[in-house]
């Protein structure tokens, strides 16, 4: 018999008032991890992520002749010769989707594979991207195999990067190695997640990287990397304001006060959005000396949002709208059937599970409220189905999480920082990285 393990997701007694300090993003960290790893000397990472995601990362990157130095959150990076190398990608998009690009600048053979699930996650078109610029590989997808010569001509390359926005970072994050660099021409329905293009594009001008995008006089739909040298950086690593969303969602749903210190006054990260999108909702959004705090509503509004550029917060937002007093309808999210699962069946099947009335559209997801009651919340291995699972739980009783561990993918400890969120004065607690 197989054993599920089942969290039983707290339930807030009173409203929940804390102040919860998350480790560094994960998108951010992996960046960093890549471009550090091209550089022309050691980078130092200050504040990085520990989770799956960016560990297989590290562990990556050192398969392939990178020196890592450092277990914990201060990581010294310095670039080696790149070589044959085994790749596990588990189940994280930014592994599969930014590493092939690095090894195909490698002298040897670098097999790829991953979870099972990680199989039908979109990756040809990055793959045939590469072969397109004269890379040799082998398979459409995890398994598969790039067959290095140390060297990438690079030049232009057209793609349909509807399905994921990280088919452009992955090309762009490597392409100041390649002999020519590269021109990216998207052709398709629009590019879901821009910002995280945009995070992408700011890092590697923060490297010395010439980057030439749409919007400063580009083509439409264009990016163009110059070939050149990447610099070595010592990059300090915000919070990941993704994660952030969850523990700010439950001042939201139960009427208390969240706050997260650390919080950027300027970032491309996605998750600052949900500032917007509370706010939208009834709760009463502020940010004072680097701190975000929520406090929230007796009653949260439903919404109607487009969520196609901040795709990643749609599990929060599921949550919220369906412990709102009105209807909601979450658009431009069809790309979200390629994530760690089909977040949008997912969502679907769990939150009317619980006695929700949860419609899917082509592109999204119709929330009418209803009042929900326990059960089995199952995590599909996704770790934003479980973290939604839990703010349900804050205020329905009797949910019960699936593999809650799962959501050491991006935020390892979560229990622990959930948990103690909810402690009477719940403050200071220790998410933070040391
Ligand atoms: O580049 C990144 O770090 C990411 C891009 C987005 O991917 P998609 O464009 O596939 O949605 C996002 O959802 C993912 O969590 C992280
Ligand atoms: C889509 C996500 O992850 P990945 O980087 O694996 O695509 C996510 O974290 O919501």
């Amino acid at each position: 018999m197989v054993h599920v393990s089942l969290w039983k997701a707290p339930v807030a007694a009173s409203p929940v008032h804390a102040s919860v300090t998350l480790p560094g993003s994960k998108s951010i960290t992996n960046r960093a991890l890549i471009l550090a790893a091209l550089a022309s000397g050691p980078s130092t990472i200050t504040g990085a992520l520990r989770s799956r995601d960016t560990d297989l990362m590290i562990d990556a990157l050192r398969a392939l002749g990178v020196r890592i130095d450092g277990d914990a959150t201060t990581l010294r990076v310095t670039p080696g010769t790149l070589g044959s190398a085994a790749v596990d990608c588990g189940l994280a998009g930014t592994v599969m989707r930014f590493l092939p690009p690095l090894a195909a600048l490698s002298d040897g053979t670098v097999e790829f594979d991953g979870d099972e699930q990680a199989r039908t996650r979109p990756l040809n078109t990055i793959l045939d991207a590469l072969r397109g610029l004269g890379v040799d590989i082998d398979g459409d997808g995890l398994p598969f195999t790039v067959n290095g010569h140390g060297k990438v001509s690079g030049g232009v390359v057209t793609i349909d990067a509807s399905g994921s926005s990280q088919f452009v970072s992955g090309l762009l994050l490597s392409a100041a190695r390649f002999d020519d660099g590269i021109t990216v021409r998207h052709e398709g329905r629009s590019v879901p997640s821009m910002p995280h293009i945009d995070m992408t594009v700011e890092m590697l001008r923060e490297a010395g990287v010439r980057v030439q995008t749409p919007g400063d006089g580009g083509d439409p739909d264009t990016w163009r990397v110059s070939p050149g040298a990447v610099d070595a950086v010592d990059w300090v690593i915000e919070p990941d304001l993704s994660n952030a969303t969850s523990f700010l969602a439950a001042a939201a749903v139960t009427g208390g006060s969240v706050s997260v210190p650390l919080w950027p006054a300027r970032t491309t990260q996605p998750g600052d959005a949900i500032r917007g999108i509370l706010t939208k909702m009834g709760a009463e959004v502020s940010l004072a000396n680097s701190t975000l705090t929520v406090r929230g509503p007796r009653s949260l509004r439903g919404i109607d949002v487009d969520l196609h550029d901040i795709g990643e917060l749609t599990p929060t937002v599921a949550a919220l709208a369906a412990l709102a007093d009105g209807p909601s309808t979450l658009r431009g999210i069809a790309h979200l059937r390629g994530h760690e699962t089909d977040r949008l069946a997912a969502l679907r099947t769990e939150i009317n599970n619980l006695g929700g009335a949860v419609t899917e559209t082509d592109d999204g997801l119709h929330i009418e409220p209803r009042a929900l009651h326990g059960g089995a919340w199952h995590s599909y291995a996704d770790h934003r189905m479980a973290t939604a699972g839990a703010i349900l739980g804050l205020v329905v009783p009797g949910v019960e999480i699936e593999d809650i561990g799962t959501t050491a993918k991006t935020l390892p400890g979560f229990e622990s920082l959930w948990e103690t969120m909810l402690k009477p004065n719940g403050a200071d607690q220790t998410g933070a990285p040391s």
